[in-house]
């Protein structure tokens, strides 16, 4: 038996669409492998009730499938579905990372990551690295085939309101193409945000989270967005973006401005008539073998 635990992550950082993602210290699933001749799911937790149990539809099924073997998982959920905070990934990829240890499969963290994101497909339709990289990696990464992860230590602030946004939703309110001067501003953002991490510079990766394409799609999508926003930014965040798929927001800032972001956050929302919660978190540490036993 092997036991992980498997961190929620935010992906996009705004500007980063698809490509950047980062590790939160909380919260986390523990996912629980034991060796079976057949693949069986059971679900307890945040959200099991909305989360399939049937292999072929759950994300870790479809990893364990796509790793050519088959195990009894149970999985405590602590990440909960359709929030934005990489919830289906944490499952993919913390029965990767299990089944490598339970099965001795001597993989990279790579070919974990391509394992995981086949996963990720089950639920949104395609491939895409940008939750299940950090959760295995941590820290912050960037993953287009192959990824890229650097230690990256700052602070943020998660808000949830209570609304429920699916990734292929979301997804489809995108647009299909965007202007040149998009392209160069959004490459422009991004580089910023990747200095950002490199220097230890909260500022600027706040500032180079800002979008305009995905994130004003999608910020219609989110009542309450601007309200919760233009308040968390007022109370000292370098920068807010919706993490993943929404609807949870991310707000990057100084550890000392925290408390004062996440009520902002929450009174933003409620000014808009959203309720809403929201907690503090650090960038972390990807996922990590809890447990071994028989
Ligand atoms: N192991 C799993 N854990 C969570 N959700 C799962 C799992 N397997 C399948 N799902 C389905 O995936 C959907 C949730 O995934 P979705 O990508 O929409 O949200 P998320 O993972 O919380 O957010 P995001 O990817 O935006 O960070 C739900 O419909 C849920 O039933
Ligand atoms: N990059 C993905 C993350 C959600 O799974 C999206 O924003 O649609």
């Amino acid at each position: 038996m092997i036991e992980v635990r498997a961190p929620a992550t935010s992906a996009n950082l705004g500007s980063g669409f698809d490509v950047f993602g980062v590790a939160l210290d909380k919260p986390a699933d523990i996912v629980r492998l034991t060796k079976a001749e057949r693949t069986s799911i059971s679900v307890n937790g945040a959200g099991a009730e909305y989360i399939p149990e049937d292999p072929k539809k759950n994300t870790a099924g479809e990893v364990l499938r796509s790793l050519g073997v088959t195990a009894r998982v149970e999985m405590d959920k602590g990440v909960r579905p359709s929030s934005g905070l990489g919830s289906s990934a944490a499952s993919a990829a913390g029965v990767a990372v299990a089944a490598n240890e339970l099965y001795d499969l001597g993989l990279s963290d790579d070919e974990l990551i391509h394992a995981a994101a086949q996963g990720e497909k089950v639920v949104s339709g395609e491939a895409h690295k940008d939750n299940v990289a950090p959760c295995i990696a941590g820290g912050f990464t960037v993953s287009d085939e192959r990824t890229t992860a650097f230690d990256a230590d700052f602070h943020v602030v998660v808000a949830l309101p209570d609304i429920v946004i699916s990734t292929r939703d979301a997804r489809g309110a995108l647009p299909s193409s965007v202007s040149i001067q998009q392209r160069s501003e959004t490459v422009a953002n991004a580089s910023h945000v990747v200095a950002g991490v490199l220097k230890d510079d909260v500022e600027m990766v706040g500032a180079g989270m800002y979008d305009d394409v995905v994130e004003e799609a999608r910020a219609p999508l989110i009542e309450g967005y601007d309200e919760a926003r233009d308040a968390a930014l007022d109370a000292g965040a370098t920068g807010v973006t919706i993490s993943g798929a929404g609807p949870a927001l991310l707000a990057v800032c100084e550890r000392e401005d925290k408390p004062d972001v996440a009520e902002a956050f929450v009174e933003g929302f409620w000014n808009a008539g959203v309720e809403s919660r929201a907690f503090q978190a650090r960038v972390g540490d990807g996922c990590q073998v809890v447990k071994r036993g028989r």
